[in-house]
């Protein structure tokens, strides 16, 4: 296909982007973008140090700082830099999207849709010694890779991870962060995590991977927490405490990520990899009908109202997928706000100098790999709005 180099996308799948108003044009270039890399904070003096170990320069992004381009066929998974956990690889329109919720030292984050976990490990970054950061995923194997690349770039303090269906997702932010060692702690008392489960619980846990079922009756599962997380010294019955609904204005968290399930036909390397794994896998994966239509986006929609029922008063959410489809984004977001007094679209303050397009709803953008150089995303940013402001929107 012209523009896009060597790769030929299949009938069907242009198909797909036909049928979704999409210019395939869009993915010219593709096979050239860059690869990106966020440094770690702290690291930002060893570029030339990361730039021979790597033995290749690395590229400033001048409009997402820490931020860093690389070309596409160099692998950094061998290096030191890499190893050592002085970098990390994440997609800049990824970065971008975290950028967006303006995160802030102290603040109590939401990743309801976390793993693999490159956005939470930026979140995490720069939430620095302050606050929180919970991450939510529904697959289980998914949130363990999660839990190790936490681990790896020493993140994990402040964190906590769920296995958790987050169209229901439910816990609250922990605000009393002191780590308390409780020497006679209760049994039913959160000590140090540990990897090593105990036998009842692993029993528990096996049976319900074997009846591929989320265990405890779909109640959310903790599989990691940090020291400075929170969670130490907790009862269960204090982490899972209920709130009533009114309540997450005030006790709830201070940004929240959708970064929704989705088709991922934006992301031009999953599409790549498709040519080695069939295109008919493609086909049922991507393109199948009852998923592109309602179910997916009914449970892109249900996962952005939780979201925002988490979310504070005054708070930021954002709302992100790696497909370019209207279905799965401007209709969700329009949706959403049309059901939602109290919730404001806003106009992405630092997005000025991104290179990426307006979506079809205003103050939303779409980044694809033509424009941007990036992997294809959509981000919409919206507020919760105090009652005195959402009694305003609906006059
Ligand atoms: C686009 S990926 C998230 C990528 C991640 N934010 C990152 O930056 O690495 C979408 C994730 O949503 C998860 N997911 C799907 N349905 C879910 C649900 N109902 N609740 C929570 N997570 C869900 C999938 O398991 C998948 O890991």
């Amino acid at each position: 296909m012209e523009g896009t180099s060597k790769l030929e996308f299949p009938e069907s799948f242009l198909s797909f982007l036909k049928a979704n108003g999409l210019d395939p044009s869009i993915y010219a270039g593709g096979n050239s973008i860059p690869r990106y890399v966020r440094l770690k904070p702290g690291f930002e003096n060893a570029v030339q140090q990361i730039e021979s170990d790597i033995n290749c320069k690395l590229d400033e992004v001048k409009w997402l700082p820490g931020f860093y381009s690389i070309p596409p066929h160099v692998h950094i998974a061998r290096s030191k830099a890499y190893q050592q956990g002085m970098m990390y690889g994440i997609d800049a329109a990824s970065g971008a999207a975290v950028s967006a919720l303006g995160i802030s030292p102290g603040d109590h984050v939401l990743d309801l849709c976390a793993a693999p976990g490159a956005k939470l490990c930026m979140m995490l970054d720069l939430l620095g010694d302050k606050g929180s950061a919970t991450g939510v995923d529904v697959a289980r194997h998914r949130l363990a890779a999660c839990r190790t690349l936490l681990q790896k770039y020493g993140l994990g303090q402040r964190s906590r991870l769920f296995l958790a269906d987050g169209t229901i997702f439910s816990v609250p932010p922990t605000t009393n962060l002191t780590y308390e060692p409780c020497l006679d702690c209760h049994e039913d008392t959160f000590k140090q995590w540990t990897s090593r489960r105990p036998y009842k619980e692993r029993k528990q846990e096996a049976k319900a991977r074997k009846n591929s079922v989320l265990p405890h009756n779909g109640q959310p599962e903790i599989i990691f927490y940090g020291q400075s997380s929170g969670v130490i010294g907790l009862k269960k019955k204090e982490l899972y405490r209920p709130l009533d609904k009114n309540d997450y204005a005030f006790c709830g968290y201070d940004k929240v990520l959708v970064d929704a399930e989705c088709t991922h036909d934006g992301s031009i390397k999953h599409i790549q990899k498709f040519e080695q794994w069939g295109w008919t896998t493609l086909e049922r994966r991507v393109l199948d009908a009852e998923r592109t239509d309602i179910s997916l986006a009914s449970l892109q929609l249900n996962l952005l109202r939780n979201g925002f029922r988490l979310l504070k008063e005054a708070g930021t959410l954002v709302y992100s997928t790696c497909s370019l489809t209207h279905a799965q984004n401007e209709d969700v977001v329009d949706q959403f706000l049309a059901e939602n007094s109290s919730a404001e679209l806003q106009e992405i303050e630092t997005a000025k100098d991104w290179p990426c397009r307006s979506g079809r709803t205003p103050k939303t953008l779409r980044f694809d790999p033509a424009t941007s150089a990036t992997s294809g995303l959509f981000v919409a940013k919206i507020r919760k709005l105090p009652p005195n402001e959402a009694e305003k929107n609906v006059l």
